[in-house]
């Protein structure tokens, strides 16, 4: 990535990034004591009530909040975060031993697309379960043109790489199981509502790396684009650049680095589940041209067999159902085909499956239909 302006990674004027930034009040901070699921399982109501409220609150009006106080060992994320700044410290050649492929879809890759514009950016993908249950519906699927691997690929270097990686995964998702339940509450569901979605979960963590940008206004670390899964549990570093939309007036606001805190997102699927009163928001990550920039988000996603559909107990006269049944494995497939074949046709997204009362979405539905026949 030279002093050139290489235009593969120059944004569309209205993405581009402004010189001023905004960095808010912003998204709500949680506290996450009233919770001690490290000891025990269940947590008093009674003690949580007030958390229950501000998360339900956040996730309405921001789709985004942090937690602080979340019990996730400080030093096993340490040691991610180190092995991940060593690993993306090898020489190319090394990194691209472990490079993902149209068949292999997990590892490294250093050319992600995001609407079709490049991002400055390297990553590294694993699955939090190891081996990734393969989906039956997929195998019995009438389009058999693409078959992807699930398998992890561990680089040799550097040596405790898998380890760290597998450690803190285990914690994250701890604390990804116990928002959902905060979630779930805060909705007016039980706890454990989501809980049998992730039996065979399809979670994965990713580890970002963000270079210095010679041209940081004119290029995106990560171009403007909503979380696909159901949650995103995201560590960030200290430099900063991950920018969220704020609904209230669609302004794109900074987040604040808060050291050792996570930020969580809702995911797509939650959208749909929550028949639209919970919205997956948009958000993109702005680079610099001095500092190197690391993060790590953990995305929580169900199995591959889950038919996601707004939960019953939340519909009535007065709210429908806003969206058809979508197959999260068929809507993954579908969504990494895409990622391969560069086209200059959106994305599958959610909208396709909502219900027709709106005509631009049922425009916008014959043409991805179209399209993906081809
Ligand atoms: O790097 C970040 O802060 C955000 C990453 C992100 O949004 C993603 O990988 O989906
Ligand atoms: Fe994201």
């Amino acid at each position: 990535m030279g002093d050139v302006v290489d235009f593969a990674f120059v944004q569309a004027p209205e993405h581009r990034p402004k010189s001023s930034v905004i960095v808010a009040e912003g998204i709500p901070l949680v506290d996450l004591s009233p919770i001690n699921y490290q000891i025990e399982d269940s947590i008093p109501v009674s003690c949580i009530q007030g958390l229950v409220k501000e998360i339900g609150s956040a996730c309405k009006e921001w789709g985004f909040f942090q937690v602080i106080n979340h019990k996730v060992p400080l030093d096993k994320r340490q040691r991610i975060e180190e092995a991940a700044r060593k690993f993306f410290a090898l020489d190319l050649e090394e990194k691209l031993k472990v490079r993902r492929d149209a068949v292999n879809v997990l590892g490294y890759f250093e050319a992600e697309h995001t609407k079709n514009v490049r991002d400055w950016k390297e990553i590294y993908d694993f699955n939090v379960q190891e081996p990734t249950f393969i989906p039956p519906l997929l195998q019995h699927d009438d389009d058999q043109s693409v078959q992807f691997q699930w398998d992890n690929r561990w680089p040799h270097n550097p040596p405790d790489f898998k380890e760290a990686c597998k450690e803190y995964a285990q914690e994250v998702e701890k604390l990804a199981y116990k928002l959902m339940e905060l979630v779930a509450l805060s909705l007016g569901l039980e706890a454990n509502r989501f809980r049998s979605y992730f039996t065979h979960n399809t979670s994965n963590i990713r580890l970002n790396h963000y270079p210095p940008c010679p041209y940081p206004l004119l290029a995106l670390g990560l171009g403007h684009h909503k979380d696909t899964g159901v949650l995103t549990v995201l560590a960030q570093d200290e430099v900063g650049g991950l920018e969220v939309r704020r609904k209230s007036d669609g302004e794109w606001i900074r987040v604040k680095p808060i050291f050792n805190s996570f930020i969580i997102n809702v995911g797509d699927m939650i959208q749909i589940w929550s028949n639209d009163a919970y919205e997956s928001v948009e958000h993109r990550v702005v680079v610099n041209s001095e500092k190197d920039r690391f993060s790590i988000p953990f995305f929580l996603k169900p199995a591959l067999y889950t038919d996601v559909m707004p939960f019953e107990e939340l519909l009535g006269d007065e709210n429908p159902p806003k969206y058809r049944s979508l197959n999260w494995g068929k809507f993954r497939t579908a969504r990494m085909r895409s990622n391969f074949a560069k086209s200059n046709v959106e994305n599958l997204q959610i909208y396709h499956f909502k219900f027709p009362s709106d005509s631009i979405e049922v425009h916008n539905l014959k043409s991805v239909a179209k399209t993906s026949a081809t």
